[in-house]
């Protein structure tokens, strides 16, 4: 849901300032904002003609979708041959410079242009993901996934107004916490993109059964990558914690033409460097990732912004480690073909299981100049700053309401905890 955030340009000075100001963040309207409510208006267009489009357009939103609308034939993406990246991808030369785990053979996947891969080991190398395939025995992946076809005949798509639009997201979700108390702050205490959650729901029995395997094999993933990317030390800000879900956002996508556009997900409740176990059902579709670098250093490489497919099949794992939601992107780029599966059809169920950090609760949180728990952010786009984390006013996500500019830069330990300010603290 993270993808259909509108934000406007901020007007005024924020009120919490220290040595660098909100100037040196980026909070302006950027390209993958303006794709995603591109990509909802368009759902029919990919994400390389709408960036065309955009571009033709000086970036009017507008103007894009008016010039969209009187083109005929969009250009889609394609099915693709599963191969491993191992047998083609990189030169001899290029691999045996290779001096360390984290030291990684370079891409062929040039700005523009997508690298797919199938197979988890090249995912596992070239991406901060980790995958398993066939994760849960057959049956009880159909079972969770008839489960999840039976509630996604009542999920919603999430709506916003913009300007004199109705923009809706290019697929249907629904939210499952694990009792009846946590559904009930999710619904008056939590806050997303500066609007509460109307469709939150107690998890169900298959979903619930499931969510201790997945507990424990992003567990043992999480250790994996500590030895394999970072010589055994956690990175800083990660939780030295057990990840333990006690959430998770289920989406439908019915047929190959829906859709998410490119987001990162919000850090707010989960903390930095969070990771995310996500579990895919159904009809395989590409999750694709695509590294966010600071501006400069993305015109220093043009190889920089290529984009990497990730196929998800039926029944795989997909764990987003500590750091993706910082430094990368992620969206489901409509297909021009699918292969139906012999349950769901068209249908892909994709449940992202998450651990809501009781420190991250929003009594806890800063609280702007509007009385509303902050959007926890990190500056992804500028050089200055880079991967420094803010807490910001959510209204300015919110279209036709102003953001009161309350900024406050955000300090956290080694371990991802929040260090309190002393007047935060009482609360
Ligand atoms: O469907 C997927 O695999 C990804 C969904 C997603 O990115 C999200 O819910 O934030
Ligand atoms: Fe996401």
């Amino acid at each position: 849901m993270e993808a259909f955030v509108t934000r406007k340009k901020r007007k005024s000075t924020p009120e919490v300032r220290d040595d660098d100001g909100p100037e040196d963040v980026d909070i302006e309207e950027s390209t993958d904002v303006k794709l995603a409510m591109l990509s909802s208006l368009h759902p029919s267009f990919d994400q390389e003609t709408l960036l065309d489009f955009l571009l033709a357009h000086d970036g009017s939103v507008k103007a894009t979708s008016q010039s969209l609308r009187q083109s005929q034939s969009p250009k889609k993406s394609g099915v693709v041959a599963q191969t491993s990246l191992r047998s083609y991808a990189f030169t001899p030369a290029s691999a045996s410079q290779e001096s360390g785990p984290s030291k990684k053979p370079k891409l062929l996947s040039k700005k523009g242009a997508t690298m797919h891969l199938f197979d988890p080991q090249d995912i596992s190398e070239h991406t901060p993901c980790s995958t398993i395939h066939n994760f849960l025995p057959p049956e009880d992946a159909n079972s969770l996934l008839l489960e999840l076809l039976e509630e996604s005949k009542t999920f919603e798509k999430i709506t916003f107004k913009l300007f004199d639009n109705v923009i809706s997201s290019p697929h249907t979700s629904s939210f499952y916490v694990g009792t009846y108390d946590e559904l009930d702050q999710q619904k008056h205490e939590y806050v997303y993109n500066g609007a509460r959650l109307t469709d939150v729901r107690k998890i169900t029995p298959q979903l619930d059964k499931v969510k201790d395997r997945v507990r424990d094999a992003v567990n043992l993933e999480i250790e994996k990558r500590i030895l394999t990317h970072h010589s055994g030390q956690k990175v800083k800000y990660q939780s030295p914690c057990q990840w333990s879900p006690n959430a998770a956002f289920v989406n439908c996508y019915n047929g190959p033409q829906e859709s998410v556009g490119w987001h990162s997900d919000q850090l707010t409740y989960l903390g930095p460097r969070a990771v995310i176990g996500s579990l895919s059902l159904g009809v395989s579709r590409e999750f694709r990732v695509r590294r966010v670098l600071p501006k400069d250093d993305a015109a220093d490489d043009p190889d920089a912004e290529g984009q990497l497919a990730i196929h998800l099949p039926h029944n795989s794992l997909l764990i987003m480690h500590a750091g993706m939601q910082e430094e990368w992107k992620h969206s489901i780029a409509p297909a021009t073909a699918i292969d139906p599966h012999p349950i769901a059809g068209n249908r892909r169920i994709n449940i992202t299981y998450r651990d809501y950090r009781e420190e991250f609760h929003p009594k806890y949180t800063p609280r702007c100049g509007c009385d509303v728990p902050c959007v926890l952010r990190v500056v992804q786009k500028k050089k200055r700053n880079w991967g420094r984390y803010f807490w910001m006013c959510h209204a300015g996500n919110v279209p036709g309401k102003e953001s009161c500019t309350y900024f406050q830069w955000a300090e956290f330990d080694d371990d991802g905890s929040p260090i309190r300010k002393p007047a935060e603290q009482k609360k």
